[in-house]
Formats: C-alpha cells, structure tokens, sequence
C-alpha cells in the first residue's frame, strides 16, 4: 500500500508520499504553485497507510486547510481519502489516495469544461469557514459576563475573533524579541486568572444542569507556546469536566518500567477504564487528559511522537478526548494552573466550567510508600492532587476513581504557601533595629530566593544603603571592590549575596574592619522548600528584567556549603530576617498562595 497526493486541479503528477516519512510541500516545480501566498515549505504531510490518514501540519504563514478547518502555523491535522486539502487561502485543492499502484494524474482543469475559473470558483465556494478554535473557542470579555444557561449562545462559533489578538494564542516565539511584552501579558492574564480562581470564580452555584457546546468538527493539533491542545473529532465542550493525568492514570508501561522504553510501550492502566470513560460521557462530562511532558522541552521526547502515541491511547479508549499538555517549565505546568485556565477560557467554547461538578484524576498524589498491600513505592510527587487543590476540583487517585479502593493516606508538601502569615513578626530579636544611623556593613546569609533583595529594597535601601549583589557584578571579588567604594563614599553597604559559609562573610568582614566599620548579620531564615517556592514564583512572574531562574543544583550547594553564622566571625551582632509575605497586587499574592512544586 502506498499514498499519494493528488492536485485535483490535475496541476501536477502524483506525488508519492512515503509511509512514515515527512514530505514537505508548498510552491515549487512539485506542486506547480507559483503564488507568492504559497511558502516553499507550506505543509508536512505525514502517511499513515496502516491507518489510511495522512497527517497535515502547516508551517507557511498563510492557513492551510482540510475541508473545512482552516489550521494556522504549528496546527496539525489529519486528512483521509475523499476529504480535501487546500495548500493556501482555499485555493490548490488536493486529495490523498492510498494504493497499491500510482493513481494517474486527473485531467487538468484546463483540459476540462471545468476551466480555470470554475476551478477557482469551487475552491472558494469551499474556502474553510471556521477554524478549531471556533469549536473551543477563546473566551472574549463579553462571554465572561454572560448567563451559562444560554446554551445558543455559547453553541454559536465566534468565526468573528480576530487572530492572534491575545498572546496565549501565538506561536512559542520563546527566542522572539517580544518574547518579555508576551510574557508579562501571559502574566498578568495567568495572575488574574488566579486572583479569580480565589476569590470570585462562581461555579454555577447549585445549578447541576449542564451546558454542552458543538461537537468538534476533527481530530486537530494546536500550540500555544508551551502548551499543546488535542481535539479529537467529537469532542464536545460542556459545564462538566473530568480531568485526568495520562501517565500512571490512563496508561502505564507495557514493560514494567517505571520509563517507557519506546513509544509503544505502553497499555491501558486498569480494563475498566474504557467503560468508566464512556459512562462519564453519558453523563455529559467533557472527558480531558491534562498532562506534564517536561521531555518535550528538554528534548527528550519528540512532540510527533507524543502526539501519535495520545492519539492511539484515544483510539484504543474509542472516547473523543481533549488533551492538553504542558511541554516545560512554568505556568501550564501542574500544579500550576494555566493548562486549567487555558481550558475554562479558550478550550471550552465559551461555557463555564462549573468546578463543583467536575472532578479530576492522578497518581501524583503524595502517596507515602506502602500506600496498599502491594503497592511499595510512594507516589513520585503530588503535582496531581496539589493542582485539583489549586483549582477546587474533587480528587481522585486512579485506583479510589476507577476500582473503588478506600481513601489512602498522603502527605502535602511541607510548605503550604497558603498558611505563611503577613502579620508575623519580620526580625528576631525584637529589640534588633533593622537599620543604623553610623555606617556599617550588613552581610545577608540565606538561601536562593529566600527574599533577601526585596527585603532590602523595602527596608534597606529607603534609609540610605547601598547594595552589592555578585550575580550583577559578576564576581565576589568585584563585589568586594564595590564594597570598598561604597565605605569610601561614606554609605552603608548591604551584601545581597547567599554567603552561606565562613569564607564567603569573611571577606566582608575584613573589608568593614580596614575601613573601621561594624559589620552585621542578618540570616534570612526562608526553608528550602519556602525558597524553591519563591523561586518557581519568581520564575512564573519574570519578564525579561531581573532574576534569571535557579536550579536544584544551587540550592543543594547552598545547603552543603551552609555553616551558621556565628558572632565568632566578627559580627557585632546577627539578626533573623523572616519571610513576611507582603503584596501590591491581589492577584500576584493569589497566584503566590498557590502550590507552584509538585
Ligand atoms: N516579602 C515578600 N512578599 C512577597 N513576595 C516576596 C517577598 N520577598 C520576596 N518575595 C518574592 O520571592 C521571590 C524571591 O525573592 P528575592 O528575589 O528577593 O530573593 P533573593 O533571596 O534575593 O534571591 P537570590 O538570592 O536568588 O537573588 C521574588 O519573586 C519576590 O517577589
């Protein structure tokens, strides 16, 4: 069996297209398109002729389209036999044709009565009217306002939506120049989102009815940065979800690894599965696999190939299923929440996803080892059961949601981000003064993001110190430098670094003694695990100016390294500086009262 494309306009001979293999087509000799419109590298067509489809990605700017479905740059879908593919704008209609010899090239429309113009005339007529999203389509403001019970409303597809008019619909553009502008827009929508969530989302109290939108026309692919969205073909939005993690939820590993060892290795997790699905909607939930797939951007695991291996889990479930997937770091990772709030908002067809309704499913759940009789190993995170939390769902594991097994135990991280208190005390002891009226040097000691910047921007820096930071200097020898400088000029100096050993202080400490200064301590008392929250929360909330992410590498090192500071070292005296949450803008304090790690 072989597959070939052919120009319906019988423009060009039949071209082979390999099973397996990706053939790249758009204006050229091949095709005999000569439209400017037409990229050189229009589209990727991938044969399947196991499955008889062909796989269609567009990678030219202008849309490409099957049938009716308009794509955009990045989108993938998959055409069969009958159905119609149209390079760019609605114009050079082709088909696909599985065979076992090479089809003969159709009679070219200038050879028929059908001339150029009724050519043209019917790829227009049949230029695509709505694109995916008008199925799940981005939620505008007025939707927001709108009652849920109008069911025709949200059932109508807002064809009207201008593109890319918000950033979360644009390409991952990670290395683009407006790379800080999108992400401080992200931010601010993902932030809101979150002080909404919080505070005022409204899950259509009391009202069990359920809102349905329109079956999703296709299977389809879309990306949005770090975030991939699947529709499969009669996926129907509705008021209830049941969400579910794939890995260890769904499926698990043919080989009995904890790894898949390649792409097929693996097998629905428990037989009833399938039928739980089914029930589910009967019941007129949207079923959805929310899943992490940090590989993806690590490299580690081919977007094709995760994407064929959801696509033949769906298959084998026979259940229409959305997926969305969070590809690397940052805010559609769960436990985070934007892959939840890319769903209510753009991925649902404007309809309201009533929370208390809809439930969501995992095996990261803090599960300690020997959880059951033959269950040994505990669970490796929490990410799943930490984001229902965020997000107010019900939680399930998979085996008390599919095979009924009693509640088991689990432990929450020890850091509850929702518990640290604004009104604690800032500094120990009481007495201390944070700030002196002689010159004098403040030596800072505390983990990576255990705030001590901010802290010395809120309390330092409006009294007259001068700071000196080695991460923007570019050396401890230069901050020593500066630090000289600074007691020259007559200023108080804060060395904002970690400084977590003797060594590291001591150089300080005999900076402050040849000028004849005091010097200070203050020991930021953040834990590691408040720290590495800080940090996922700086991450979240960085635009392009500022801290550059840490990893786990620089908190273990801080951690061998730390010796406690003591008044032995030449300090006149050593001050506790506790985290006290303090916030301008709600809605960045509601993304903060989050779990961010799973
Ligand atoms: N008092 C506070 N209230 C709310 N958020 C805070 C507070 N202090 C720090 N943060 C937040 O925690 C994160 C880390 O803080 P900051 O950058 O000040 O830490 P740091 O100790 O200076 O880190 P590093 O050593 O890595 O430079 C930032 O996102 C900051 O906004």
């Amino acid at each position: 069996m072989e597959c070939f494309l052919l120009s319906q306009d019988g423009d060009h001979d039949p071209i082979p297209l390999p099973d397996g293999k990706a053939v790249v087509l758009g204006r050229g000799p091949e095709t005999c398109i000569k439209d400017s419109k037409c990229s050189r590298r229009q589209v990727e067509l991938l044969a399947d002729c196991a499955h008889q489809a062909v796989r269609i990605t567009q990678l030219g700017v202008n849309p490409t389209s099957v049938e009716e479905l308009e794509l955009k740059k990045g989108d993938s879908t998959t055409m069969k036999e009958g159905e119609t593919l149209f390079l760019v704008n609605g114009l050079y209609p082709h088909t696909v044709r599985f065979t076992g010899s090479k089809p003969t090239r159709p009679p070219s429309a200038s050879q028929t009565k059908t001339d150029v113009s009724g050519s043209l005339a019917r790829s227009r007529d049949t230029k695509p009217k709505r694109t995916v999203k008008d199925f799940f389509c981005a939620q505008r403001p007025e939707d927001s306002k709108r009652s849920p019970s109008s069911r025709e409303a949200h059932a109508e597809p807002s064809s009207k939506k201008p593109k890319g008019e918000s950033p979360m619909e644009q390409g991952s553009g990670s290395d683009s120049e407006e790379e800080a502008s999108r992400k401080l827009k992200q931010l601010q929508e993902t932030a809101a989102q979150a002080h909404q969530t919080n505070n005022t989302a409204a899950p259509l109290a009391g009202s069990s009815e359920i809102h349905r939108g329109d079956a999703c026309p296709r299977d389809s692919w879309e990306e949005h940065g770090k975030l991939l969205v699947f529709n499969k073909k009669g996926v129907q939005a509705s008021s209830k979800v049941a969400g579910f993690d794939i890995d260890g939820t769904i499926i698990t590993t043919k080989s009995g690894k904890v790894f898949p060892v390649g792409p097929d290795d693996w097998r629905i997790l428990y037989p009833e599965i399938p039928k739980k699905l089914k029930q589910l909607l009967s019941e007129g939930y949207k079923i959805v696999f929310l899943t992490n797939q940090l590989g993806i951007s690590r490299g580690r695991l081919k977007p094709e190939v995760f994407k064929a291996k959801a696509e033949a889990i769906i298959d084998q479930l026979a259940v229409p299923v959305q997926v969305l997937v969070a590809t690397g770091m940052g805010i559609y990772r769960k436990p985070a929440l934007g892959m939840w709030h890319h769903l209510c908002d753009k991925a649902n067809g404007g309809i309201q996803v009533d929370v208390q309704e809809s439930v969501y499913v995992g095996d990261a759940a803090g599960r300690p080892a020997n959880w059951a009789p033959d269950r040994k190993k505990k669970d490796f995170s929490c990410s799943d059961r930490l984001f229902a939390l965020n997000v107010g769902l019900k939680f399930a594991t998979p085996e008390e949601y599919f095979l009924g097994w009693k509640k088991a135990e689990f432990h929450l991280p020890t850091f509850d981000p929702r518990k640290v208190d604004p009104a604690a005390p800032l500094y120990d002891p009481p007495t201390a003064q944070l700030v002196s009226r002689s010159q004098e040097v403040v030596v800072a000691v505390g983990l990576p993001a255990a705030g001590k910047s901010t802290f010395t921007k809120e309390h330092m820096v409006p009294s007259g110190y001068v700071t000196a930071n080695r991460d923007t200097v570019g050396s401890w020898q230069k901050c020593v430098s500066m630090c000289e400088q600074f007691l020259k000029s007559g200023k108080s100096v804060f060395i904002d670094n970690t400084n977590p050993d003797v060594e590291s202080r001591r150089r300080y400490i005999d900076v402050a003694k040849k000028a004849g200064v005091p010097v200070r301590c203050f020991l930021f008392t953040a834990t590691i695990e408040m720290a590495k929250h800080n940090n996922t929360f700086r991450e979240m909330t960085y635009t392009g100016q500022g801290h550059q992410p840490v990893n786990d590498m620089v908190f273990n090192s801080y951690k061998s390294k730390y010796v406690a500071p003591s008044l032995n070292e030449g300090f006149s005296e050593i001050v506790k500086i506790h985290f006290v949450p303090s916030f301008k803008d709600p809605k960045l304090e509601a993304m903060y009262r989050l779990f961010l790690e799973g």
